[in-house]
C-alpha cells in the first residue's frame, strides 16, 4: 500500500499552472517574513469575536475553523511559514535544499559531506532551517546514506522511499533541537488507531518506514509508536506545495485545522522563497459558516476523491458535492450508456463506494469495481499522452467522447491541457494557428470554465489561468474575423468587452499569487495588456 499524498495542486493534465508564458495578443511585444496569521487561532474565547475566524470542535470533523464575521472574497486569513518541510512522498529525487528536481546520475552535484544529490554548491537551502541543515547532513553522513542512495538509484520505488524518510528524520531532529515545535506537531491528528486497524497500510509503514529507519538510518531513539504517529500526522496534515518545478510537503501551525470540502471556500498558494502558505477566502463567507479547503483534486470524480481522502485522511467525505449524484449539477462523473446510447450512467448512491452505477434511461447497470477499472484504464491512457502532444490529446477526446459524459473530469483534464498548449507550442502559435484551432481553444476554455465556475468558484488560481487563456483565444478569433469581414464592428466591440472582463478577472486573481511564481507573472501580463489598452 503506497503512502498517500495530502494535496497535490499540480498534476499531469490537471492543475498544470503553465508551460512557457504566453503573451497576451493585446500586447504589442512578447514581454512577457515573518509569519502572519490574520486570525489568532488560539483565541477561541468570546473576546476574539472581531477576529476573522475561531476554532470549533465536532464529533465528525474534530477541530475545524469557522468565520467570526462575514468575510469578503479575497480576504487573507493565514500566512505562516512551515513548522516542518521535506520532500514529498511519491516525488522523484529533489534537492534537499530547495526541492528542485535533481538527477541521480553520477554527474549530478552531491553534498560534499553527506553525498546526497543537491542542485549545486550554492543551493539557497544549504544549511538553512527550511533545507539541508548541518545536523541532517551529519546524520546522513554518519549512516552512509548518500552512498546507500547511490547504490539503489536504479530502483525507483526504493529511491522514493528514501526521500519519504527525510521528513521523518527532520521531525526527529526537531524533537531533539526544538522540543516546543515537536510538541505542537504532536497535537495534530494522526488517526493511529484507524491506521492500525488497516493491516495493509500498517504493514507498509512497518516494513518501509519503521524498520528501515530503526535498522538502517540509526533512528533507534524513536520508538515504533512514535514513528507510526509521525507517519500518521504527516499523511493527515501535510500540504504539498511548490512553485516553478520545486515540490515539497509541509506541516503548518494552523492551516491544517481547516476541514475539507470538495467545493471549498478558500484557496491557498505558497511563497517560493519562504515556503509560507498563503490562505485566502475564494468567495464571500457568512458569519459562523465553516471555512474549508479541498484536500483532493477538484477535477476528479466523487468515487476517486472519496477513495483518495479515505486512504490518506481516514474519513469518508459526505459534502454536498459528494452527496449529489450530479456533483452540484456538473455531472462530471457520468458515463454515456453503452446500451441505449442516450442515457447517462451514474452511481445510484454516491455516498456508498460499492453502490452500483445505472443508466437513467434503460436497465443498464455496472458494478462500482468495474467503473474503477474502466476509469483507471482511461486515466492511464491520458497520463501516457505527453502534455504537449496536441494530436494525442485530440485523439483521446475523440475516442472517449463516446464513452464518457460530456463533462466527465477526464475529458475536462485533456481539454485543460489543450487550452494551455494551443497557442503556445511550435506549430500551434496563436498568431499563426488556423482559425479552426483558435476556435477550439476558445471552446475548450469556455467549457472548462463553466465547470470550474461551479466546483472552484471565485478567486481561484484555476479560474485565473483559464480566463487568461480565454482572453487570448477570443481576441485572436475576433481580430481574424474582423479582418475577413466575418463579424461587424459592433460584434467586434462586444468581443473586446469580454476580453477586457477576462483580463481584469484573471489579473485580479493571479496577482494574488506570490511574486516569483509563474502565475503571478501571468497576472502581470494581464495587467500589462490592460494598461496597453488604457483600461484599469
Ligand atoms: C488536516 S486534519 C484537520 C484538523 C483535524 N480536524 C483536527 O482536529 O486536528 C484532517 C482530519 O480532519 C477530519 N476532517 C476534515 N474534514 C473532514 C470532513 N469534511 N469530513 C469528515 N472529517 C473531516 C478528518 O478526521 C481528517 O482526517
Amino acid at each position: 500500500m503506497p503512502p498517500r499524498k495530502h494535496k497535490n495542486k499540480k498534476k499531469h493534465h490537471q492543475h498544470q499552472a503553465q508551460q512557457q508564458q504566453q503573451a497576451s495578443p493585446m500586447q504589442s511585444s512578447n514581454k512577457s517574513s515573518p509569519t502572519k496569521m490574520e486570525g489568532n487561532i488560539e483565541s477561541c474565547d468570546s473576546t476574539s469575536k472581531q477576529l476573522p475566524f475561531r476554532i470549533e470542535k465536532s464529533t465528525v470533523l474534530g477541530r475545524y475553523v469557522v468565520a467570526n464575521r462575514d468575510l469578503k472574497a479575497g480576504e487573507l486569513l493565514i500566512t505562516e511559514e512551515p513548522l516542518a518541510i521535506g520532500p514529498c512522498v511519491s516525488a522523484d529525487a529533489v534537492c534537499l535544499g530547495c526541492y528542485m528536481p535533481v538527477e541521480l546520475q553520477s554527474a549530478q552535484y552531491r553534498c560534499s559531506v553527506c553525498k546526497w544529490p543537491m542542485c549545486g554548491p550554492q543551493c539557497r537551502g544549504l544549511h538553512q532551517p527550511t533545507g539541508h541543515t548541518a545536523q541532517e547532513c551529519e546524520l546522513l553522513r554518519t549512516q552512509k546514506l548518500g552512498e546507500a542512495l547511490e547504490a539503489i538509484r536504479d530502483k525507483p520505488d526504493l529511491v522514493k522511499n528514501y526521500y519519504e524518510l527525510i521528513l521523518i528524520v527532520r521531525i526527529f531532529l526537531i524533537k531533539q533541537n526544538a522540543p516546543e515545535i515537536y510538541a505542537e506537531i504532536l497535537q495534530m491528528e494522526s488517526h493511529s488507531e484507524l491506521r492500525k486497524s488497516n493491516t495493509e497500510l500498517w504493514q507498509y509503514y512497518e516494513q518501509n518506514v519503521v524498520q528501515r529507519l530503526q535498522r538502517d538510518w540509526g533512528m533507534a531513539a524513536l520508538t515504533v509508536d512514535e514513528i507510526h504517529t509521525i507517519c500518521g500526522i504527516l499523511d493527515v496534515n501535510c500540504f504539498e506545495i511548490g512553485q516553478n518545478s520545486a515540490k515539497a510537503r509541509c506541516l503548518y501551525r494552523s492551516a491544517f485545522l481547516l476541514a475539507h470540502d470538495c467545493c471549498p471556500n478558500t484557496a491557498h498558494t505558497d511563497d517560493p522563497q519562504s515556503y509560507a502558505i498563503i490562505l485566502r477566502t475564494s468567495r464571500a463567507i457568512r458569519k459562523d459558516e465553516g471555512i474549508t479547503l479541498s484536500y483532493a483534486y477538484t477535477l476528479q470524480g466523487t468515487l476517486k476523491r472519496r477513495e483518495f481522502m479515505h486512504a490518506g485522511k481516514l474519513f469518508w467525505c459526505c459534502c454536498q458535492r459528494c452527496a449529489d449524484p450530479k456533483e452540484l449539477g456538473t455531472d462530471c462523473s457520468a458515463l454515456l450508456c453503452p446500451k441505449c446510447k442516450s442515457g447517462s450512467v451514474r452511481s445510484v448512491e454516491p455516498l456508498n463506494q460499492s453502490a452500483a452505477w445505472s443508466c437513467d434511461r434503460c436497465d443498464y447497470t455496472l458494478k462500482s469495481t468495474e467503473i474503477v477499472k474502466l476509469l483507471d484504464t482511461i486515466n492511464m491512457n491520458l497520463e501516457n499522452i505527453d502534455a504537449h502532444n496536441i494530436p494525442g490529446l485530440e485523439g483521446f477526446l475523440k475516442k472517449y467522447e463516446r464513452v464518457l459524459g460530456p463533462n466527465h473530469y477526464l475529458l475536462l483534464s485533456a481539454k485543460y491541457s489543450l487550452c494551455q498548449i494551443y497557442g503556445r507550442i511550435e506549430g500551434y502559435l496563436l498568431h499563426t494557428m488556423p482559425l479552426e484551432n483558435v476556435e477550439k481553444k476558445e471552446n475548450y476554455c469556455r467549457h472548462f470554465l463553466s465547470i470550474i465556475n461551479v466546483l472552484e468558484p471565485g478567486l481561484t488560481r484555476l479560474r485565473g489561468l483559464i480566463l487568461y487563456e480565454l482572453h487570448g483565444a477570443i481576441m485572436m478569433r475576433s481580430q481574424r474575423l474582423m479582418m475577413t469581414g466575418g463579424i461587424n464592428e459592433a460584434e467586434f466591440k462586444r468581443n473586446i468587452k469580454e476580453v477586457i472582463k477576462c483580463l481584469q478577472e484573471s489579473r485580479d486573481i493571479l496577482l494574488l499569487e506570490p511574486i516569483g511564481s509563474s502565475e503571478h507573472e501571468m497576472g502581470a501580463a494581464a495587467a500589462g495588456a490592460l494598461a496597453e489598452m488604457g483600461v484599469k
